[in-house]
């Protein structure tokens, strides 16, 4: 089955564009969702990021404390590359169940990941797409809906790649600017992608 990434910085858009493909009938695997649900539900993982961040990384019902996390993580490189290394490979796990199950039913999934690129996911898919946006209105997106700071958000995007960096990497793009369509978007590369998917079908 064809397997097709999607990434974009943080504020990008990227949810808000699988949604559209969801209503199109298309599965999407959401990688950052998942490896909230992992790092609550997968015991050998929780005792890993407790003994890297303290016992706090967990309030006592079991629920993530996401605020320590992210104040430790988002400030130092070493501690970043600890989580992902925690967490990545149960995620991949994860995925992999995951295609294997919708496999049959559908013409293509998508797998939607902030760090497609960032953590060598991509290499599970046969293409990507990248959803842009312009700095600012990424950066106003997250401040209305996460109500961080502007340097809250300039932190996280310091630990992503650039756009420019991204762009080199992917196939296909959808600009979530004021002034595009995301629907118009989504329906070309829904369209090019069934056309690909019934050719690798019947290869
Ligand atoms: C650090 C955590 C606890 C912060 O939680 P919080 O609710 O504040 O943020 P949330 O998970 O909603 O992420 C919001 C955005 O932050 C950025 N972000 C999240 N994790 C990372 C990361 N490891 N590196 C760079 N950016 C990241 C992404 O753009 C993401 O979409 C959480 O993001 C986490 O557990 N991250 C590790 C899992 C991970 O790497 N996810 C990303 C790809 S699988
Ligand atoms: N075209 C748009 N017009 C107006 N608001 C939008 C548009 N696209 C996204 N948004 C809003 O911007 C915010 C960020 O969008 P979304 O959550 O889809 O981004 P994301 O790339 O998945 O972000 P993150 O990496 O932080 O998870 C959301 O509140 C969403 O409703």
């Amino acid at each position: 089955m064809y397997k097709i990434g999607i990434t974009g910085g943080i504020g990008s858009g990227k949810t808000t564009v699988c949604k559209v493909f969801e209503v199109l009938g298309i599965p999407v695997f959401y990688a950052d969702t998942e490896a909230k649900n992992i790092m609550i539900k997968d015991a050998e993982l929780i005792e890993g990021v407790k003994s890297t961040f303290g016992k706090n990384s967990y309030f006592d019902d079991g629920i993530l404390n996401n605020k320590h996390i992210a104040a430790i993580v988002f400030n130092s490189e070493i501690e970043l590359a600890k989580l992902n290394a925690l967490v990545h490979p149960a995620v991949f796990r994860a995925f992999d169940a995951w295609a294997n199950e919708v496999k049959n039913n559908v013409p293509y999934t998508l797998k939607e990941a902030a760090l497609l690129f960032e953590s060598d996911s991509y290499k599970m898919c046969d293409t990507s797409i990248l959803v842009t946006a312009p700095m600012e209105t990424k950066i106003n997106r997250v401040i209305q809906r996460d109500n961080v700071s502007t340097e809250q958000v300039k932190a996280r995007m310091s630990k992503q790649m650039t756009d420019e960096d991204k762009a080199k990497m992917a196939e296909h793009f959808i600009v979530n600017d004021e002034e595009h369509s995301i629907i118009k978007q989504v329906l070309s590369l829904h369209k090019h992608f069934l056309q690909l998917a019934s050719k690798v079908q019947t290869i």
